[in-house]
């Protein structure tokens, strides 16, 4: 379990409040208006922003103050953060070893997570010679193969057309579940929540509220909501 026990995170001088608790193994979409510190919650989790107030704790264990590394989280980011000079496989082995000195293991590590994510025969090339889609799934099997039991994705599909980025919803939510990873997902499209996420945690004025469940939340919003909603 995940619990951000009455913390206070600061984002250069945006403060943002939670006290919350994410069950093991759920899938959680984080939504709400631009600007309301929705990549703060998740910078404050994967530990680049300083916690100031309260703690973080991960199966009972406190890591507020853990660097990155030590935590047991793999982030996504909207970009994907592929290097270009880098062939697939090489992006893909940076998330197990920064200095790609990879032992027979890890690379076998790395084509089982191209395979997963259907790209076992595009390993050699370079990430231009990608499509989009094609990209989004190089950096998802980066992620994956860090094998961390909590998956924090800040947008990660949003310059997808609506078609690839159902089906890439829908390869993350299989793979997390596949996992057993807990899963939290920053996405401005309520539908993308609705899609894949059981739960929601609403971000607005200053504070990320308890995970409350899609449908409802979505159907009957609270005002901070509304507004977002439109
Ligand atoms: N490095 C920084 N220094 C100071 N303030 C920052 C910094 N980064 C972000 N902020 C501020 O923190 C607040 C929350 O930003 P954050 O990126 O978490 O919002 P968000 O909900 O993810 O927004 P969006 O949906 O637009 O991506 C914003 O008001 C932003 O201007």
């Amino acid at each position: 379990m995940l619990r951000l026990d009455n913390i206070r995170v600061d984002n250069g001088g945006f403060f943002l409040d939670a006290d919350l608790g994410v069950e093991p193994g759920a899938s959680v979409a984080v939504i709400g208006p631009s600007g309301a510190g929705k990549s703060t919650l998740l910078g404050a989790i994967a530990g680049f922003h300083p916690v100031v107030r309260g703690r973080i704790l991960w199966g009972g264990t406190d890591i507020t103050h853990d660097t990155p590394g030590q935590r047991p989280v793999a982030m996504l980011f909207q970009d994907g953060n592929l290097f270009p000079h880098l062939t697939v496989s090489q992006n893909v082995g940076l998330g197990i070893r920064p200095d790609l000195r990879l032992n027979v293991a890890e690379e076998d590590r790395v084509r089982d997570a191209l395979l997963r994510v259907g790209l076992r025969t595009l390993g050699e090339r370079k990430p231009a010679a990608l499509s989009g889609g094609q990209q989004s799934r190089a950096a998802l099997a980066r992620v994956l193969v860090q094998k961390r039991p909590l998956l924090l994705l800040d947008e990660p599909f949003a310059a997808l057309g609506p078609a690839l980025k159902a089906e890439m919803l829908d390869l993350v939510a299989a793979l997390a579940r596949e996992a057993k990873a807990t899963l939290l997902m920053v996405s401005h499209d309520p539908n993308d929540a609705r899609r894949i996420a059981e739960q929601v945690i609403l971000v607005a004025e200053g504070r990320a509220e308890e995970p409350a469940p899609t449908e409802e939340l979505l159907d009957n919003p609270p005002p901070a909501l509304r507004d977002y909603l439109g």
